[in-house]
């Protein structure tokens, strides 16, 4: 089979009857072997993996939020199979990072006709998880869970619990062992980036690529943590420069803390952990130009 199209109708609380309908057609014109699976959030790995059992897809075609696409990475990198995205979440963050600024409809086209992967990194933190784009441990994994929590969604609910988290942030300290150093810090929050950006775009650090076999960690501090919130809430001002955030790059790493902490990867909450052992399995995603 040629395309397993992935939706996730929840996403972003977003309508996605009109991508439906414009993806269906477009299949169809072409003539394009295909076929179409909702997300259930049940399983929806376990199922995607038994899909591609099934049809052997050459492309799979993911459309909704970060969480989304993270949530088949293990089965896509197995069966090295190209991937398209067709960011429709709430923060997108990750559409940012790859700069995936035509309209959902071109991006869909793009990916039907392309034969051009670039292979992106990815990264496995104990084993256990696989990350894309962003990862976080501290004050913005506190802010996710707490927006999970919330009936309501939205700019304006996120902005609220950012207020709140921002007035009670606590600082909290860290042993950081790459490849290279040891390091001991402390801090709001501490991100693993496999990029440079953050959710809503704005740049947490200068170096990150998302194919050079590193990641990179930014150690935020919490007057550092009242720039990003600023930068959030200007509404992803791509000029922004947060200054002074320690970036420290690795291969590998194990990072120890002195109480299990909350950790957010790709905008969805993990588990508490005292220990993280994070490694970069390189260009492991064929991610479709
Ligand atoms: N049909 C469904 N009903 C309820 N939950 C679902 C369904 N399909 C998928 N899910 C859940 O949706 C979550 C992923 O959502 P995703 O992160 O992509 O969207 P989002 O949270 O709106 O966007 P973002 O991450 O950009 O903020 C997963 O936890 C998954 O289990």
């Amino acid at each position: 089979m040629e395309i397993l199209l992935v939706i996730n109708p929840i996403s972003g609380d977003i309508n996605k009857s009109d991508f439906l309908d414009f993806a269906k057609r477009t299949l169809s014109k072409s003539k394009i072997d295909y076929h179409l699976y909702k997300t259930t959030g049940d399983k929806d790995c376990e199922e995607l993996n038994h899909l591609i059992g099934i049809y052997s897809p050459k492309k799979v075609i993911i459309a909704g939020g970060d969480g989304t696409l993270n949530m088949f990475l293990k089965p896509l990198i197995e069966h090295k199979i190209q991937v398209g995205f067709i960011p429709m979440g709430s923060a997108n963050g990750m559409a940012v990072e790859l700069d995936l600024t035509d309209s959902l409809e071109d991006l869909l086209v793009k990916f039907i006709k392309s034969k051009e992967t670039r292979p992106l990194d990815v990264l496995s933190i104990n084993d256990s998880h696989l990350l894309l784009h962003l990862g976080d441990i501290g004050a913005n994994a506190n802010l996710v869970a707490n927006y999970d929590k919330d009936e309501s969604r939205g700019m304006f609910t996120y902005a609220r619990h950012f207020w709140s988290e921002f007035k009670n942030l606590k600082s909290f300290e860290f042993e950081i062992k790459t490849d290279q150093n040891e390091y001991e810090r402390k801090g709001v929050m501490l991100a693993i980036c496999n990029g440079k950006k953050f959710g809503t775009g704005i740049p947490l650090n200068s170096v990150g690529k998302m194919d050079d076999g590193l990641f990179e960690f930014v150690v935020v501090k919490a007057i550092d943590f009242s720039d990003l919130l600023k930068a959030a809430l200007s509404k992803f001002d791509d000029d922004f420069e947060i200054e002074n955030l320690e970036t420290i790059q690795a291969k590998t790493a194990t990072v120890k803390f002195k109480q299990p902490r909350l950790l957010q990867i790709d905008g969805e909450i993990m588990d508490e952990f005292t220990e993280l052992h994070i490694k970069v399995l390189p260009k492991a995603l064929r991610f479709i130009q």
